[in-house]
């Protein structure tokens, strides 16, 4: 299903942060982000990442300043309304192991009230390549296969913006390239998708926009090679790399030894 245009706005952040133990993560973050933005965050492990995606969905991160999509202040929507704007693939699955795929599937459906679940549970199983796995209880799969199937629900709730917290942390290389491409589809439909990523390459080659989060609080956001430039990447990782291209086009950023 495809964003109505009425869906098809900029989110806002200004003065953003996410907070933790009533501390500021990060310095204030002031941005537009335009629909079909893919924007990949990055940074060092702890930098805040999964934080600043928590405190844009409002789902249980604490925040300071304000994020409004299409002016509507989010952390002033009703759950409801929140879930029918903001989908969130956290990176910690805690979803009860009893349940079969296609019930947790459904879960991302209900939640933003689709009006036909049953199809929009079997589309994005479908898209995620796990139909196959529909009637398995979640607790027998492996962890990529966990993974696939939070996608899945982050499909079916359908929503014009999609958080992903490193959404391919598990997957082999094949579903990698899949995951990738889902990434920019959803893009190419207008979607926001915003993910926390380690794998510079994988910022390179899928994200439009990237966010560089860096130790000491500032952030860096701006066109994917810009942000990932050699000295941008020392500064906030302390490892010296280059960015090589494929003959076919694909960009791979590399530790220089
Ligand atoms: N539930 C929590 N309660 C308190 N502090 C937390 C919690 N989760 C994370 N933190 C702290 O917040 C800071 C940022 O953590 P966060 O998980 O956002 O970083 P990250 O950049 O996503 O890290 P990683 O790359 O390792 O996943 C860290 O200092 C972490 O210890």
């Amino acid at each position: 299903m495809i964003p109505a245009p009425s869906e098809l706005q900029p989110l806002e952040l200004d003065g953003f942060g996410a907070v933790r133990g009533s501390v500021a993560l990060s310095d204030p973050l002031s941005m537009r982000i335009e629909p079909g933005t893919v924007l990949g965050i990055v940074g060092p492990n702890g930098v805040g990442k999964s934080s600043l995606l928590g405190a844009i969905a409002h789902s249980g991160v604490a925040s300071y300043g304000t994020a409004a999509f299409g002016g509507e202040d989010l952390g002033r929507s009703r759950a409801k309304r929140r879930a029918q704007l903001v989908s969130l693939m956290a990176q910690d699955h805690g979803a009860p192991g009893e349940l079969l795929v296609r019930e947790l599937v459904g879960v991302g459906a209900w939640a933003s009230s689709r009006e036909d679940p049953h199809a929009t549970v079997g589309s994005a199983l479908t898209r995620a390549g796990i139909a196959h796995l529909a009637d398995r209880r979640y607790a027998t799969l492996s962890g990529g296969q966990r993974q696939l199937v939070q996608l899945a629900r982050v499909l079916a709730q359908n929503t014009p913006i999609v958080i992903l917290d490193e959404p391919t942390s598990a997957l082999d290389l094949a579903h990698q390239r899949a995951v990738e491409q889902i990434m920019r589809g959803l893009g190419n439909q207008g979607r926001i998708v915003i993910a926390a990523i380690h794998d510079l390459s994988l910022a390179l080659n899928t994200c439009t926009r990237v966010l560089l989060l860096d130790p000491g609080g500032a952030s860096h956001n701006g066109a994917p090679h810009e942000v990932l430039g050699a000295d941008r990447v020392f500064a906030a990782y302390g490892v010296r790399t280059t960015i090589h291209t494929t003959p076919q086009g694909r960009r791979i950023l590399a530790a220089d030894d």
